[in-house]
């Protein structure tokens, strides 16, 4: 059993017990009566042409099963805030509860706190999923192809379009990536870090970027330490870094995200000159 099915396991047992508190029914009418959701793929640089700027999504994330615990984020609202006033172009919030210590009720203070599109950041084994997602008010979902087979990320995929969001389709391997282009993904990651192993390589950036179509956003997940991981990235073609970790534990979340934003631009700017 790798670590994604050990996750997953626990994610589904968690998932039970929501369903028979709110049933789907009941999660459809607030789904219904949520505030539209907003352009997350004109938000990361998807229609600016050409994509000069490299995008931030910032993430509240407490632990992570690789490095146990990160930081206590007492306060997530407060650090959306932050975020938001860096100039994060996304802000992702982790949902999951055994691993990585997130909630709904997290997802629920940022979406109050701030302007900006929202990830619900979780991984996303049901339809159920897609629609609490909606009627919790976010914007973008994750879809990671490594747990999904292609029936599911194909229809994942439109009941989320068809809810008016995006979904982040996560990749790690150009068998991915290809089935994530095959069922018209326009958000693609790709995770440095292999969830079944929890290894991080920041090379495979760099492999695997060439096999995903140019109308696509490409995210780089993952691994993000400082600006000069930001300009790598963006340096191999990245519109948006997806950054956790080093935002959490540094104290200075907005100087980062500037920081990052400008070295990402710079690099962008001398690939687009070359
Ligand atoms: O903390 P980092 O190394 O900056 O990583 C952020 C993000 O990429 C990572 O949290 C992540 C990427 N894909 C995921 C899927 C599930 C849970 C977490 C993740």
């Amino acid at each position: 059993m790798t670590v994604l099915d050990d996750i997953i396991a626990g994610v589904r047992e968690d998932l039970e017990v929501r369903r028979s508190a709110v049933p789907l029914e009941e999660l459809k009418l607030r789904a219904e009566a949520a505030p539209a959701a907003l352009d997350a793929y004109a938000a990361l640089g998807g229609t600016a042409e050409p994509r000069t700027e490299l995008k931030v999504i910032s993430e509240v994330k407490r632990k992570s099963p690789s490095k146990g615990e990160l930081a206590s984020i007492t306060d997530p609202a407060e650090l959306a805030r932050r975020y938001e006033q860096g100039g994060a172009a996304v802000i992702s919030v982790l949902t999951e509860q055994r691993r990585f210590n997130g909630s709904l009720d997290d997802f629920d203070a940022v979406r109050a706190a701030v302007e900006i599109p929202l990830l619900r950041k979780d991984f996303t084994v049901d339809e159920y999923q897609i629609w609490e997602a909606r009627a919790h008010g976010a914007d973008l979902v994750l879809l990671i192809v490594a747990a999904l087979d292609d029936a599911a990320l194909r229809s994942f995929l439109k009941l989320t379009e068809s809810l008016g969001m995006n979904a982040l389709v996560e990749t790690h391997t150009a068998e991915e990536i290809e089935r994530a282009v095959a069922v018209g993904a326009r958000i693609i990651g790709v995770n440095v870090r292999n969830l079944k192993t929890l290894d991080v390589d920041r090379s495979v950036f760099a492999s695997l970027v060439g096999n995903i179509p140019p109308e696509a956003v490409i995210v780089a997940e993952s691994g993000v330490r400082d600006a000069d991981d930001v300009a790598h990235y963006a340096a191999h073609g990245a519109n948006a870094v997806l950054v956790g970790e080093a935002l959490v534990i540094g104290n200075q979340p907005e100087q980062a995200i500037a920081d990052f934003s400008t070295a990402g631009a710079a690099a962008i700017a001398e690939r687009l000159k070359g």
